[in-house]
């Protein structure tokens, strides 16, 4: 059945052109969003949910969403998503992290321009017949210093544009390098240091924990009197009343804004303030920008959800459409070594290692480990998956690492999965040329076998008679041997075989084959 996806919130045309393209199946219903009770009643029937910033997909949606796999965002911002929650219930979060910067760091050049000009004051007193002159009067950019606090993709390109008007750039971004800031010319500084010597200052950040309220009354009355400020990032960064306040006293000369604490900001404290200008949230709203945002968002959901390749997403490392084909069977092979180990494994988890052996080292390992932990998780948490596994492993305190060998011995690729409890098992497999995984080594013992949707694992001690009573108690049983894997230490030392069957096991069966004088342990595995 082809997956289907509900778009939520306004997007170009060419994002459901490019979902029917592309075999999705696409529901357009742009004022959804705003409506979350009936979101929440039929979020359920999507695989995929397509937003802007108007849809909040909280932690309730999440719940009621039973088929979700993608959410997109067309665009950058995320915190109107629960990431968390989705990544918890396995669902993949992206964006689109370029497509709309340009666009947004020209409307925070422009918010600057209104703001030193007043132009939308001047603009609606000259519509209105007054021819008002001398009320205003600007101020000029050139040689002012304009403080960028975020310089990441949106805030270097205003600096960019900014350092082309003449100003003096300072930015403030603990992620940002030395290096970068000589590249951008701009002057890394700390936070009180930007308040300090900023004529202007624009906000570029996303909405965290830590930047939330980053302009409150303590950071204002660090900066200079008649500073002008502008936010096109989110509401959430400046306080709002505090903002006010000193707009009132005149400390600050001026605000812009694009964004606001609630929206949409239908009614605010700061309206019809003469020194404000206002916009509705329209930093991406560029016809150049909102094609690249749709056709991005459109072409990376249907690309995850028909080919199995992930981009640009916030919670599951990357795999390309290129790859995604060459990873597939290696995908499954680490999720069923996993999943080998988990139905095995009743002790406490305290370490999983990876080793990745041959050409599959230097493969996608980030997501090849993620769907190794997928596998050993699943048994006592049905739904995880890839995008939950390695939070989930964190989680219960499971130290996950990774060892990639150039060389492996007989394969051109190994993955061998070791869980280690109070001791360490080994389980080991590859990808043959027909595309299918198999079980190459288990403990140390070769051996070789495919995973099958029935299968009995039998660890015993090689002794004469025990193959001939377990085959007839399976016989007995009514239960046909598909396949039949043997392996062993040396003579006499440990055994192992991994029969796959034609349907159930019954647990009387695995009873009489473990009563068996030389069996070890009986286990019923499913793949
Ligand atoms: N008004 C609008 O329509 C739009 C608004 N946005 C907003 O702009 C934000 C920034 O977008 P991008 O530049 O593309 O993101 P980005 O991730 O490229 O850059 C964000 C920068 O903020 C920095 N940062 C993080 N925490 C910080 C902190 N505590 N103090 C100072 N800097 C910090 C990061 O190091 C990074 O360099 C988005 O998160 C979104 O909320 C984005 C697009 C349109
Ligand atoms: O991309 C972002 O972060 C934005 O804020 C743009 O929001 P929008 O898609 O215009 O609702």
């Amino acid at each position: 059945m082809a997956p289907r996806v509900l778009i939520s919130d306004k997007l170009s045309p060419t994002a459901v052109q490019i979902f029917k393209d592309r075999g999705v199946e696409v529901d357009y219903q742009p004022d959804l969003g705003k409506d979350k009770d009936k979101l929440f009643a039929i979020i359920g029937n999507y695989d995929g949910l397509a937003i802007r910033s108007a849809t909040k997909v909280t932690e309730k949606i999440i719940s009621a969403a039973k088929n979700l796999k993608v959410i997109g965002r067309a665009g950058i911002g995320v915190d109107n998503v629960d990431v968390p929650a989705a990544t918890a219930k396995g669902v993949i979060v992206m964006n689109t992290p370029f497509g709309n910067s340009i666009t947004t760091a020209e409307h925070a050049i422009a918010m600057m321009f209104a703001l030193a000009r007043q132009i939308p004051e001047a603009n609606a007193s000259t519509h209105a017949g007054k021819w008002e002159k001398n009320r205003f009067m600007g101020v000029e950019l050139t040689s002012k210093t304009l403080g960028v606090i975020g310089c990441g993709n949106i805030g270097s390109i205003v600096a960019e544009r900014a350092i082309g008007l003449r100003m003096h750039v300072v930015a403030y971004d603990p992620f940002l390098s030395a290096e970068r800031a000589v590249d951008l010319g701009v002057e890394k500084v700390e936070l009180d240091e930007l308040f300090r010597r900023a004529d202007f200052i624009t906000l570029h950040t996303p909405l965290t924990d830590k930047t939330r309220n980053i302009i409150d009354i303590s950071a204002i009355l660090k900066m200079k009197k008649g500073v002008r400020i502008i936010n096109c990032a989110r509401g959430g960064l400046i306080v709002e009343a505090d903002l006010k306040a000193a707009l009132d006293s005149g400390h600050v000369a001026g605000a812009a804004l694009d964004v606001f604490e609630v929206e949409p900001a239908t009614e605010h404290p700061l309206f019809g303030h003469p020194n404000v200008v206002c916009t509705p949230h329209l930093g991406a709203s560029t016809t150049e920008a909102q094609e690249n945002v749709a056709l991005q968002v459109a072409e990376q959901m249907a690309d995850y959800l028909i080919k199995g390749a992930v981009q640009n997403a916030l919670n599951m490392p990357s795999i390309t459409a290129d790859e995604a084909p060459r990873l597939t069977p290696f995908v499954k092979l680490a999720e069923q070594l996993g999943s080998f180990a988990g139905q095995l494994t009743e002790e406490g988890i305290k370490g999983i290692r990876i080793e990745y052996e041959g050409d599959v080292a230097g493969m996608n390992t980030r997501a090849l480990t993620a769907a190794a932990l997928t596998g050993v998780l699943r048994p006592l948490l049905q739904t995880v998956n890839m995008v939950s596994a390695p939070i989930m492993a964190k989680e219960r305190g499971i130290q996950v690492s990774e060892l990639r060998r150039e060389s492996a011995e007989n394969y051109d690729s190994l993955i061998r999965l070791v869980v280690i409890t109070d001791r360490e098992r080994a389980v080991a497999g590859t990808v043959f040329a027909d595309g299918r995984p198999r079980i190459v080594e288990i403990k140390g013992i070769k051996m070789e076998a495919e995973f099958a949707p029935s299968m009995i694992y039998v660890t015993n001690e090689d002794k004469p008679g025990f193959i001939g009573r377990f085959a007839g108690l399976l016989g007995d049983a009514g239960i046909n041997i598909a396949t039949f894997a043997l392996g062993r230490h040396a003579p006499g030392e440990d055994a192992i075989c991994l029969v796959e069957v034609d349907g159930e096991i019954p647990a009387e069966l695995l009873a009489e084959v473990q009563a068996i004088p030389a069996v070890r342990q009986a286990r019923a595995l499913t793949f």
